[in-house]
């Protein structure tokens, strides 16, 4: 008798439950994780307990006991703990280090998961549920400009993520599942009519590099040979389905299926969050019309990166400080606001000329609106800071 759909062990080779791929296996099989990839597992641990440089949450998390209980197991898809934990163990500066390679993950390694959701997004517990969405429709008008004058922020930008419903995460993906994602969602550009949303698909197969890096240059366009998503698996048959949509001006845009299957993105120079809010959610309630996502009753809003589930809002602005920001306390001032910072060309680089990417950190426990009136109510106050000082 068949019962489940799951692939072959190694997933190099997955067919995934797409719409309509998938690989039936007998009521007898019961997937378990091989004797090479428990090995590689157990040395992935040794190698992070020996690492005194290595300061992320997988390495906190990943005890002796949660290896022992998690090491044998695999999702449906074929997906065990070493999917999860190969890019932290490789890339022993991670800030987070884990991922979740299809959404069976969450449930089934949560020894692991649970306490690093918990310790990333402000103490959100085993027990507790993400509230429902709440964008902020009707509100947006209480975000009003955060610097009129144009003295300290650059520009403002909000982004969300979504996974289409019935795909798993990158590294379970096929090329044909790529192919089929990527022409679904185009179908869906091509009927914005909003002139604040409409605009066109640029897929990366065919871009020249020139238009490619200035995207990138100019923060539009995410990065290539990202080495966290890599080790992650999560680059396979690049840049096969992955593209970017946006706007005339550059201030709706869709990232897809870079780290997750879509990145909505609202954005423009200056501080007026309400104005960059007001146009995500137009975007956001238009396409999801058309496209159903998947949500976890208790995660919200599902992501490859734990660190992004519930909302999955970034809230941000590229600011300049100049004087808090010189000041050895900066870091924890913005630790007390719930802030984020990072350089000025996203996760993992430096700040340059000064100018920062701060944000909100939490994005799971808490209503989208209440993600971005984290970032805008810490922001308002590092500006009086700032003039103070
Ligand atoms: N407020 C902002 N104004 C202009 N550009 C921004 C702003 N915030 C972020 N960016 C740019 O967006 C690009 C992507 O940044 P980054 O990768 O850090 O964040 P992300 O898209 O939120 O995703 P992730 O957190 O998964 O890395 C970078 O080029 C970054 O400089």
């Amino acid at each position: 008798m068949l019962r489940a759909s799951y692939p072959p062990s190694s997933l190099h080779c997955i067919r995934c439950i797409g719409e309509s791929a998938t690989v039936e296996v007998a009521e007898s099989d019961t997937p378990m994780a091989d004797a090479e990839t428990i090995k590689k597992i157990e040395d992935g641990y040794a190698k992070l307990q020996g690492a005194n440089d290595c300061h992320s949450l997988l390495k906190k998390h990943l005890s002796k006991q949660v290896v022992d209980d998690l090491k044998a197991k695999k999702t449906k898809l074929g997906a065990t703990l070493l999917d999860v934990i190969q890019s932290g163990v490789a890339n022993l500066d991670s800030g987070v280090g884990l991922y979740a390679p299809d959404a069976e993950s969450y449930t089934l390694f949560k020894p692991l998961f649970d306490p690093v959701i918990q310790e990333y997004h402000n103490g959100f517990g085993p027990n507790q549920k993400q509230p429902q969405t709440d964008l902020g429709e009707g509100k947006t008008s209480q975000l009003v400009d955060l610097d009129p004058e144009g003295k300290f922020i650059n520009s403002t930008r909000i982004r969300c993520g979504r996974s289409l419903a019935g795909y798993p995460f990158n590294p379970c993906l096929t090329e044909a599942n790529y192919k089929d994602m990527e022409g679904k969602i185009r179908k869906v550009f091509d009927t914005l009519e909003d002139p604040d949303l409409k605009g066109k698909y640029y897929p990366l197969l065919g871009m020249s590099k020139e238009d490619q890096n200035q995207l990138i240059a100019d923060h539009f366009l995410f990065k290539e040979g990202d080495r966290f998503l890599q080790a992650a698996n999560a680059c396979r048959y690049w840049p096969v389905g992955r593209g970017i949509f946006h706007n005339n001006a550059k201030t709706f845009l869709v990232w897809v299926n870079e780290e997750d299957h879509l990145r909505l993105i609202s954005m423009q120079p200056g501080g007026n969050v309400g104005q960059v809010l007001e146009r995500l959610i137009k975007g956001v309630k238009t396409i999801e019309k058309q496209v159903p996502f998947s949500r976890d009753d208790r995660l919200g809003w599902l992501t490859f990166c734990p660190s992004n589930l519930g909302t999955t809002v970034r809230a941000s602005v590229h600011i300049r400080l100049p004087k808090i920001s010189a000041k050895p306390d900066f870091k924890k001032i913005c630790d007390d606001l719930k802030l984020q910072i990072r350089g000025i060309h996203g996760e993992h680089s430096d700040s340059e000329g000064g100018v920062y990417d701060i944000s909100n950190k939490a994005r799971l426990g808490c209503t989208e609106f209440e993600c971005v009136k984290q970032m805008y109510d810490g922001i308002k106050h590092l500006i009086e800071l700032e003039k103070k000082a």
